[in-house]
C-alpha cells in the first residue's frame, strides 16, 4: 500500500452514523443541507473543470467527529428519490486519506486529500484464494438464508480482492462501527479477513438465536397438543360414561387428586404421578391402562406412614403372654428376654439387632398344634402391634416373596408387601410360617429373597420387583415357625434365634384344654360356660386315647366334635343342660377311641407279640412317635439270599440297616445266636406306615433288636421302646430329639425306654412327671439293649420263627 503523491480536493459530504464503501452506490436526500451543500459545490467545481462528474468525499460523521478516512464519491444522477424527496444518486469509488482543510466554491466544507492506493499480491497466493472461497461461501450462505438468491451470483461474480472485502458494506447487521473499521483498513486482504470473520461472527449467533426459538417454539406446541389432547380425551371419556349410564359421581377414577390427597413419601409420590401420567394417556381399554391402575391402588392402600405404637411395658408383656399361653414357661421367659433386649436398644438408640448373629428374628420350632402361631400372635399382643400370618409351605418361586415384575401379565407384588398391606402398618409382626417348607428351583430361590427380607442391613430398602419403590422394613418385627429345625436353609438359620418347643405332657394338655381349647370351643359351639363341663378323667382321656400328638389340635377338634355332639341332643331335648362329661360318657358321645397303647391291647393283639418285631422311637414332622421295625428271614430253598429294606427309607437308615446286620453276623456267635440263618437266608426289614418317609440313624438299636429277637425266637418286650445309632462294634452312639421321643413313648403307654449313655444330659428337658413314669436306661453297648428288651426265650421258640411269604 502506498500513498500517491497527488493531493485531491474535495468538498466533504457527512454521513451521520452512516458508511458507505467503495463500490456501493446510494441515494442520498438533497434536502439535507449538507448533502445540498456538498452535491452542490462539487457540481460548480466540475462544471469549472470541464467535463468530469461532480465528485465529493463521504466521511462517515460519528457521534459529530469525522473517521480519517472517507470514500471519493461520483454523483451519478440527481432527481427524485423513491418517496418524491430531491435526492441524487451516488457511488462510492475508493479510499481517500482526509488531509488538511482547505476552500472551494458554495456551502461545503473542503478538504485535502490523498488517495490510498491499494495492492494485491498477483498471482494470489493458496491462502488467499482460500480465503476468497470461504467468504463466498459463507455470504452464500447468508443470502440464501435471507432469500437474497438473485444476489448471490452477483457476489460469487466478484474476483477482486479489495471489491469483495467492500462488497460487506451491505450487509445490514454490521454496526457502524464495524463499517468504519472496514473502511479504515486499508489492506485488501486484512480487510477481507476481517469481513470473514465478521460474516462467521453474525452467522453462528443466528444459528444458536434460531435453534432457541426452535426449542421454545416445539415446547409450546407440544405443552399446547397435549392439553388439547387431554381435553379432547376428557370429554371422550365422559361421553363414554354417558353412554353406559354411568354418573358422573361414580368416578373414582381420579387418580391423581387421590395420589396428591394421599399422604406418600416424596419418591413414592414422584413415582406414582409418572404413573398416573401414563394412565391418563392410555385408552380406558387398553390392558396397560388396568394394570397401572391395579399398581396404583397397590401403592394407595400400603400404609406408608401408618405405625402403631409400641406398648414397651415387660411385665404387661409378660401378663399378656401367660394369660394366653399355658406352661411353656422357658418358651414365654425367652420371648420376654427378646423384647426387654428389643426395648434397652431402642432405648438407648441402638438399632434393633447387634452384629449379623444377633438374633433378629426368634423361629419357633416344634411339631404341629403346639402353640408356635398363636405365640406369635400374643407376640403382637403383648407389643400392641398389628399381626400377621404369611403362610410359606410350598413356596418354590421367589417371585412370591419379591413380587413379579411389572412386565409380566397378572403380576403381583410379593407376600411380603402384601402382609404389610394387610397388617395396615408398617410396623407390624409378621410371622413367617412355616419357614422349613420353602424350596428352591428353577424358578430362584425364595430363601435367598427372605434373606434380604430378615437383614437388618438391608431391609430398610427393601424392594419389591412389583413395586418398584422402596419399602422400609426396618420397623417390623419377623417371627418364624417350622417344624424341622433340619430343613430350614443353612443361611436362614444364621439370622435366626431358635427357641423350640418339643410337645406337651398328658398333664400339660388337660390344663391347655380346660384353660384354653374347652372355653373357646363352648362359645364356637353357642354353649355357655357352665352348661357343659369336662371333668379331668375325661381330658385325660381324650389327650391320652382318642388323639396321639405332640401339639393339641386334634385335641381341641375332638372337644369341638363332643360340644356339638351336646349341643346337638340338646337341641333335640335328648339331653339336660347342665351337664358334666365324665371318662364314661365319652364313648356314647365320639365313639371308641383310636389310640388305645399297646400295653393296654389283648397279648395276642399286640405288634410285638411275634418274634422278630421291635418298638422304637422316632421324631417324625409331628412330633416324636412311636414305631414298630419288622424282621423276617426267607425261605431258604425259594428266597433270594441278601438284605432286603421296604418302608420308604432314606439312606442313613439303609446303611445303618447294614451295620445292625454286620454286626450280628460277626457277634452272633458270642450272642448265642444262630447267624448261619443270616448267612443262607435272605433278610427283609420293614417299617409299617409304609407310606410314611423316614431317615437318621436311630433306629440302629431297633433293627439290630428285631433282628436278635427273630434269630433267637425271643419276644421284644412289650413294654420297651428304644433309640440310638449303633456302630460296628455294637457301641451305642448318641442321637437328638430325646425330649420328644420320651413323650411319645409316655404317650404310647411305654414304660422302659432305652437311650444313649451319651444322651443322659438331655433328660433335664424332659418335664419331671413323664420321667417319673418312666423307666430310662442310658446303655453304652447293644448288647445291654438285647439284655434289656428280649423276653426270656420260651421252649421251642425256634419252630416259631416266621417265614416271609
Ligand atoms: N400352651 C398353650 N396354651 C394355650 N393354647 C395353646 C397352647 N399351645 C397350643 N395352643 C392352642 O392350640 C392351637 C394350635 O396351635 P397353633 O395353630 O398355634 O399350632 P402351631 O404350632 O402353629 O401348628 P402348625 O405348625 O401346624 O402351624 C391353637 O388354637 C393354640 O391356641
Amino acid at each position: 500500500m502506498a500513498l500517491t503523491s497527488a493531493p485531491l480536493t474535495l468538498p466533504v459530504l457527512p454521513l451521520d452514523d452512516e458508511v458507505v464503501l467503495p463500490g456501493m452506490v446510494v441515494p442520498l436526500d438533497l434536502n439535507d443541507a449538507d448533502v445540498r451543500a456538498a452535491v452542490e459545490a462539487a457540481q460548480a467545481a466540475a462544471r469549472s473543470s470541464g467535463g468530469s462528474k461532480p465528485k465529493v468525499l463521504l466521511v462517515p460523521r460519528i457521534d459529530g467527529t469525522y473517521a480519517n478516512t472517507g470514500v471519493l464519491g461520483t454523483v451519478e444522477q440527481v432527481g427524485r428519490l423513491a418517496d418524491g424527496d430531491p435526492g441524487a444518486l451516488i457511488r462510492g469509488r475508493s479510499r481517500v486519506r482526509i488531509g488538511a482543510g482547505t476552500t472551494g466554491p458554495g456551502a461545503a466544507l473542503w478538504v485535502e486529500g490523498l488517495a490510498v492506493e491499494e495492492t494485491v499480491p498477483d498471482p494470489l497466493p493458496g491462502s488467499v484464494t482460500e480465503l476468497v472461497k470461504e467468504y463466498k461461501a459463507l455470504a452464500t450462505n447468508w443470502l440464501k438464508k435471507r432469500g437474497a438468491w438473485q444476489v448471490v451470483d452477483r457476489v460469487q461474480a466478484i474476483d477482486d480482492v479489495s471489491a469483495l472485502a467492500d462488497n460487506s458494506g451491505y450487509s445490514p447487521f454490521l454496526t457502524t462501527a464495524q463499517k468504519v473499521e472496514l473502511l479504515e483498513t486499508a489492506d485488501p486482504v486484512a480487510r477481507l479477513k476481517l469481513a470473514t470473520e465478521q460474516l462467521r461472527e453474525h452467522l453462528a449467533e443466528q444459528d444458536v438465536a434460531e435453534s432457541i426459538a426452535k426449542d421454545v417454539q416445539e415446547g409450546v406446541d407440544k405443552q399446547q397438543r397435549e392439553f388439547l389432547l387431554r381435553r379432547q380425551l376428557e370429554a371422550v371419556r365422559k361421553e363414554l360414561r354417558e353412554l353406559n349410564g354411568e354418573s358422573e359421581g361414580e368416578e373414582s377414577d381420579d387418580y391423581r387428586a387421590r395420589v396428591e390427597a394421599a399422604d406418600l413419601p416424596e419418591k413414592v409420590r414422584e413415582a406414582a404421578l409418572k404413573e398416573v401420567d401414563k394412565l391418563e394417556r392410555s385408552s380406558d381399554q387398553s390392558p396397560e391402562g388396568s394394570w397401572i391402575r391395579t399398581w396404583l391402588d397397590t401403592v394407595l392402600e400400603l400404609p406408608w406412614n401408618e405405625r402403631t405404637e409400641d406398648a414397651y411395658d415387660i411385665q404387661g408383656a409378660q401378663a399378656v403372654l401367660d394369660a394366653e399361653h399355658s406352661g411353656l414357661e422357658d418358651v414365654k421367659e425367652r420371648i420376654t428376654e427378646y423384647l426387654a433386649v428389643r426395648k434397652r436398644r431402642l432405648e438407648r438408640g441402638l438399632g434393633v439387632v447387634g452384629g449379623r448373629r444377633g438374633g433378629a428374628v426368634l423361629a419357633l420350632v416344634g411339631p404341629p398344634g403346639v402353640g408356635k402361631t398363636s405365640l406369635g400372635e400374643s407376640v403382637a399382643h403383648a407389643m400392641g402391634r398389628k399381626f400377621v400370618r404369611v403362610a410359606l409351605g410350598g413356596v418354590r418361586d421367589e417371585a412370591e416373596i419379591r413380587g413379579h415384575r411389572r412386565t409380566y401379565v397378572g403380576a403381583l407384588p410379593g407376600r411380603i408387601v402384601r402382609a404389610i398391606k394387610e397388617a395396615g402398618s408398617m410396623n407390624p409382626v409378621v410371622l413367617l410360617d412355616e419357614i422349613d417348607k420353602v424350596g428352591s428351583d428353577f424358578r430362584g430361590d425364595p430363601a435367598a429373597a427372605l434373606l434380604e427380607v430378615l437383614d437388618p442391613a438391608q431391609n430398610h430398602t427393601f424392594r419389591d420387583h412389583y413395586l418398584e419403590v422402596e419399602l422400609d422394613l426396618s420397623d417390623v418385627v419377623f417371627l418364624a415357625t417350622a417344624n424341622v429345625l433340619e430343613a430350614i436353609p443353612e443361611a436362614l438359620l444364621d439370622r435366626m434365634e431358635l427357641v423350640r418347643l418339643d410337645g406337651y405332657t398328658e398333664d400339660e394338655k388337660v390344663v391347655i384344654a380346660r384353660d384354653h381349647l374347652l372355653p373357646r370351643q363352648l362359645e364356637r359351639a353357642g354353649l355357655k360356660g357352665d352348661e357343659v363341663t369336662l371333668d379331668e378323667s375325661a381330658l385325660r382321656r381324650l389327650a391320652g386315647e382318642y388323639t396321639r400328638e405332640a401339639g393339641v389340635r386334634n385335641l381341641e377338634r375332638s372337644i369341638a366334635r363332643l360340644l356339638r355332639k351336646v349341643a346337638a341332643q340338646h337341641e333335640l331335648g335328648e339331653r339336660e343342660l347342665p351337664f358334666t362329661v365324665g371318662e364314661g360318657d365319652l364313648r356314647g358321645l365320639i365313639g371308641r377311641p383310636h389310640h388305645v397303647p399297646e400295653s393296654a391291647q389283648d397279648p395276642a393283639e399286640r405288634r410285638t407279640a411275634v418274634p422278630g418285631v421291635a418298638t422304637g422311637l422316632a421324631v417324625t414332622g409331628a412330633g416324636g412317635d412311636v414305631l414298630y421295625v419288622e424282621a423276617s428271614l426267607a425261605d431258604p430253598e425259594t428266597g433270594a439270599a441278601g438284605l432286603t429294606l421296604t418302608g420308604q427309607l432314606g439312606d442313613v437308615m439303609k446303611e445303618s440297616a447294614q451295620i445292625a446286620l454286620s454286626f450280628l453276623r460277626s457277634h452272633g456267635a458270642e450272642l448265642e445266636l444262630p447267624v448261619g440263618d443270616l448267612r443262607d437266608r435272605g433278610v427283609h426289614i420293614h417299617f409299617p406306615a409304609g407310606a410314611v418317609p423316614k431317615d437318621g440313624p436311630s433306629a440302629g438299636v431297633t433293627m439290630t433288636t428285631a433282628l436278635a429277637s427273630l434269630l433267637s425266637g425271643r419276644l421284644v418286650r412289650t413294654d420297651v421302646a428304644m433309640t440310638g445309632e449303633v456302630s460296628l462294634t455294637g457301641r451305642v452312639l448318641p442321637i437328638g430329639g430325646v425330649k420328644q421321643k420320651l413323650l411319645a413313648a409316655h404317650r404310647a403307654g411305654v414304660t422302659t425306654v432305652v437311650i444313649p449313655k451319651r444322651n443322659e444330659p438331655d433328660l433335664d428337658d424332659v418335664p419331671a412327671e413323664v420321667l417319673e413314669k418312666l423307666d430310662v436306661h442310658a446303655v453304652t453297648d447293644v448288647r445291654q439293649v438285647l439284655e434289656l428288651a428280649l423276653a426270656p426265650a420260651r421252649n421251642g421258640a425256634a419252630e416259631e420263627v416266621p417265614v416271609a411269604a
